[in-house]
């Protein structure tokens, strides 16, 4: 007698981020369009790029393009890479005073030897998109109204869309940076899971994947995360953007977990090119419009 066939894996399910983010600016036209028509007020981002990375000043255009598409104002300032910080500090500042400017994004990684986080600590918090000020980092800490960073708000937007339900949930964040681990933490914690931050010197790494229902991965290591190390039927959330050979003289993105591998074995997966990534820019599309709200004193919805 024939052994019965082992169940075939089911592939997960993928989570379309350029999709959701889409469909997400889409919407926010509509309310960027009736915020104007009830305040008379167009919101305005001030996008500051410093120096020549190529990938940053990609991501500084697409910024400013989708904001224009969605009705509000953008006003780019790219700086010399020799900017020193005396510089760039007195344009932050002037920022901050512009009534014209409701939210204020530098553009990260700083050329060195700027120093990042007496940048981001001159940011007006109200005006501070990003989330990284020390202000929102606490009110998002406390559980209390903040301005939250867009790449965990985006993973968590998804998260929402899928329908999953986290209270309760194993939540395990890999990566501990400010602008997505620990934030990511928070908001989960917030959403009612159990949740662990793991790091790259965390030991049992494996281990832990496997313990996990909701696996966020923010390291920047390509394929780190095997698909023996995730519980049937995860939801698997790659936050990893690493431009890798693509053994045919060029290059192409992967993400932090190894994709084909995982795909048979999470219940949901993001891919890479097209899951986090496009999620970041709708989110920070938002926060404008939600600064440009709490300033003006008009509702955003
Ligand atoms: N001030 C900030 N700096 C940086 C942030 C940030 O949120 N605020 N995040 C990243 C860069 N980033 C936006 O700034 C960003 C990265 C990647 C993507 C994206 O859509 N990626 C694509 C793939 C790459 C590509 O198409 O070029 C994807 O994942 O599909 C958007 C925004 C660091 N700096
Ligand atoms: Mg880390």
């Amino acid at each position: 007698m024939n052994a019965s066939p082992l169940p075939r894996p089911v592939p997960a399910r993928v989570i379309d981020g350029k999709a959701v983010a889409a469909a997400r600016t889409q919407a926010l036209a509509q309310r960027v369009a009736g915020f104007r028509e009830r305040t008379g007020v167009v919101p305005g981002l001030a996008v500051v790029l410093v120096g020549d990375d190529a990938a940053s000043a990609i991501y500084v255009r697409r910024k400013a393009r989708q904001c224009e598409a969605v009705g509000m104002r953008s006003v780019q300032h790219v700086l010399p890479g020799a900017t020193t910080q005396a510089e760039l500090l007195a344009l932050v500042e002037r920022l901050n005073r512009d009534p014209d400017v409701h939210g204020i994004l530098v553009q990260l990684p700083l050329p060195r030897p700027l120093d990042e986080a007496a940048i981001l600590a001159a940011v007006d918090p109200d005006k501070d998109v990003d989330g990284f000020h020390t202000m929102n980092a606490g009110r998002l800490a406390l559980g209390r109204p903040a301005l939250v960073p867009c790449t965990p708000l985006g993973c968590l937007l998804l998260l929402r869309e899928l329908g999953v339900a986290l209270r309760g949930k194993r939540a395990l964040v890999v990566g501990r940076s400010v602008i997505v681990g620990r934030p990511m933490a928070q908001l989960l914690l917030m959403e009612d899971c159990t949740v662990t931050i793991a790091h790259r010197h965390s030991q049992d790494l494996a281990m832990l994947c496997r313990e996990a229902d909701i696996l966020i991965v923010a390291v920047g290591i390509p394929g780190l995360i095997r698909g023996d190390w995730i519980r049937p039927g995860a939801v698997v959330i790659d936050v990893g953007i690493n431009r890798v050979d693509d053994g045919a003289g060029g290059s192409r993105i992967v993400g932090d977990v190894a994709y084909d591998e995982a795909a048979h074995v999470a219940g949901a997966i993001t891919p890479v090119p097209g899951g986090v990534g496009p999620m970041t820019i709708a989110c920070l599309l938002e926060n404008t419009l939600a600064a440009a709200a709490a300033i003006e004193g008009g509702a955003a919805a």
